[in-house]
């Protein structure tokens, strides 16, 4: 049978590609609409942009979709099970990990530690086992290690490993942030305004390590950024949101041409 002919096959590969699935999703605050019935997907591999002006609903969104919020309606799937209300730490178990938007670090620790911190989530052997079994469990420990200097690397920071974290520029700041999200190893990994706060030199560098996590560690990632230019330079897909609604979604080339983004950005009525 010719697969490209028949479209119930095509179909079935593209929802097993959605990786995560956002289903006519309203959320309220009291009587602010934050979000009003926006439908959106994330593809396994891509890179997908969430945009905006101020108060667009983008951080509502990312935080529905890594289980902050519980939208008052709607569904959302992720890899495939649909779920309606789950915890922040679950959505680790589940494989989505984040970073935020004014860089959440252990500002006394060091960039070791903290990456070590994001890795512990992932440790099975609880304080107890480790006093009775103290063989296994530092294997295991050894193991996280080795995950942990392997992400050091990848992401060039060995210089400032015992650094405490409080005490390094802001670019890089957010760049052992961003390890310690890969330390939970995510299979959708949300970024929140990356770039934001950086100098140009230093929004390159984030550009080409989140370029790399991507296509070297195969890892979906959804983001919010304000800076055009790297929006339109990384993504795959950009969707955009103005007052809670979603008001465009396609290809960065699409979006940009489209005359409500262009009027939602210069703040035209509508
Ligand atoms: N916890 C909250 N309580 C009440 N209102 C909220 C809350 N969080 C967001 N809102 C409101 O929901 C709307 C969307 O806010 P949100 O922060 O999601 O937008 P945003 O696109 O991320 O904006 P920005 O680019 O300024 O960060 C705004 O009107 C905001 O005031």
């Amino acid at each position: 049978m010719n697969m490209r002919a028949d479209p119930e096959a095509m179909k079935t590969r593209e929802e097993e590609d959605i990786l995560l699935d956002v289903r006519n999703v309203s959320l309220a605050f009291g009587g602010v609409k934050a979000i009003t019935d926006i439908s959106l997907n994330v593809k396994q591999g891509e890179i997908r942009a969430i945009i905006g002006p101020n108060g667009a609903g983008k951080t509502s969104m990312l935080n529905v979709i890594n289980g902050f919020y519980t939208p008052q309606e709607g569904t959302i799937i992720f890899r495939g099970k649909e779920r309606r209300s789950m915890k922040p730490h679950e959505a680790v178990g589940q494989g989505i990990a984040r970073t935020f938007q004014n860089v959440a670090l252990f500002k006394g620790m060091s960039t070791l530690d903290n990456i070590m911190a994001g890795r512990s989530v992932m440790m099975k052997r609880n304080l107890l086992w480790q006093m009775l079994w103290r063989g296994p469990a530092l294997q295991e420990e050894i193991e996280h290690r080795e995950k942990v200097e392997e992400i050091i690397d990848f992401l060039e920071i060995q210089h400032i490993r015992r650094t405490p974290v409080g005490k390094l520029p802001y670019g890089l700041q957010k760049r052992v942030e961003l390890g310690r999200a890969l330390a939970m190893e995510p299979s959708l990994l949300l970024l929140d305004e990356p770039m934001a706060g950086m100098n140009l030199e230093e929004k390159e560098d984030m550009s080409r390590f989140i370029i790399d996590v991507n296509q070297q560690r195969g890892t979906t990632i959804a983001l919010i950024e304000h800076d055009m230019g790297v929006v339109m330079d990384l993504s795959d897909r950009v969707v955009v949101l103005d007052y809670g609604k979603k008001i465009a979604d396609g290809t960065p080339d699409e979006v940009k041409n489209n005359q409500d983004v262009i009027d939602a950005y210069l703040g035209v009525p509508h």
